[in-house]
């Protein structure tokens, strides 16, 4: 990756980081991790479980040092920083690191109590709808309940820079959207967001750049539009009416499904739609149903876990590597699919 010309609120690249694991053998967890946030944007870390995205974030936050690699938060390096660099950051992690006897609302006012501008409380509160379980200790929330209360207590200092793990996991569908539309909000409002996921839907609809980790490295980044190739094929579907059998001009792939319909997998360009079409119209025949689909975050994801799956993991001597894979993408993304379901 290279240096970007406007500096960024944050800066990674090359990161390393190894845990030591069972019988005191390092494993090589971020193995190369690279991205960059800009103010007024949202930036995704995207992949599986266990690709580093929690590591890199925890990493660029300055919770943990990093074995090689350069991290820049807001022009400094994050674990040497004063708490002036602190107060500029907010942080939702995971666990929500939450004091578990404390009441929302009172842990709330205690925080934005220690910040020089804090966000109203109240308002926060409402927002996300924290006043319906004001009273109950923090031990006792739901995991739902938990990520609202850890999301406000990350925005209540009115950060500059926002890093969010996982900020929608858990969450119904109706809290999923306040915490879109504050995303959206904090974006317009020029704060750099940093979030993980592995959501393809929250990704596509939330980010503007998307970095795609995968067993510790950094595979490919860009818009949503450059990892699905905006001006690549697409999948065109048609349906006849009973009974009509179509026709197909020489060299077109077109792939019977039910109930009339057909597919014409990764239809490439204009010219090839006007040619189909005018086989039809030289037959007398018109689709009840005409769709042409573009390649979802989901395939694109899919061809670069492909990619990256072919891919040597080289790691240093006398180390452990990253074991490979357990399951090839299509399992590992039908297992993110499987918690997107809920
Ligand atoms: N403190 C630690 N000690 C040992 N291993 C760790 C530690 N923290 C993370 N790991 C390992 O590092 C790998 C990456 O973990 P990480 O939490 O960064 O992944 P992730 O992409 O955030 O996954 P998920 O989507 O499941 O949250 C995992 O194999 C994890 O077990």
């Amino acid at each position: 990756m290279t240096t970007p010309d406007t500096a960024p609120a944050v800066y990674v690249s090359g990161l390393l980081k190894s845990f030591r694991g069972a019988g005191g053998r390092h494993q090589d967890v971020l193995r190369g991790v690279d991205f960059s946030a800009q103010r007024g944007a949202v930036t995704t870390l995207l992949g599986t479980n266990g690709a580093g995205k929690s590591t890199s974030l925890a990493c660029a936050q300055g919770l943990l040092q990093p074995d090689g690699g350069t991290v820049r938060l807001l022009d400094q390096e994050p674990w040497r920083a004063p708490a002036q660099l602190r107060a500029r950051v907010g942080v939702m992690l995971q666990d929500g690191g939450l004091p578990p006897s404390q009441k929302p609302l009172a842990y709330l006012r205690h925080v934005a109590g220690l910040y020089a501008q804090p966000r109203p409380v109240n308002e926060l509160a409402e927002r996300l709808g924290l006043n319906e379980f004001a009273g109950t200790s923090i031990r006792r929330l739901s995991g739902g309940q938990k990520q609202r209360v850890a999301l406000a207590v990350a925005l209540v200092g009115n950060p500059e820079v926002l890093f969010l793990d996982e900020p929608s996991a858990g969450l119904d569908p109706q809290s999923r959207q306040v915490v879109f539309e504050l995303i959206t909000e904090l974006r317009a409002d020029g704060r750099a967001i940093v979030l993980t996921t592995h959501l393809l839907e929250d990704a596509e609809r939330l980010s503007d750049t998307i970095f795609v980790i995968d067993r510790g490295r950094t595979v490919a980044h860009g818009t949503v539009e450059e990892l699905i190739g905006a001006d690549g094929p697409g999948d065109l579907t048609v349906a006849f009416a009973d009974g009509v059998v179509p026709t197909w001009p020489s060299g077109i792939n077109a792939l019977p499904l039910a109930a009339g319909r057909w597919q014409v997998p990764a239809l490439d360009s204009p010219a090839t739609l006007a040619r189909i079409t005018a086989e039809w119209a030289a037959a007398g025949i018109l689709p009840r149903e005409l769709r042409l689909e573009r390649r979802s975050l989901e395939d694109a994801f899919l061809t670069l876990a492909a990619e990256a799956e072919q891919t040597p993991s080289g790691t240093e001597t006398g180390t452990e590597q990253t074991p490979p894979a357990p399951q090839g993408p299509r399992a590992r993304l039908a297992r993110v699919a499987g918690r997107r379901q809920r």
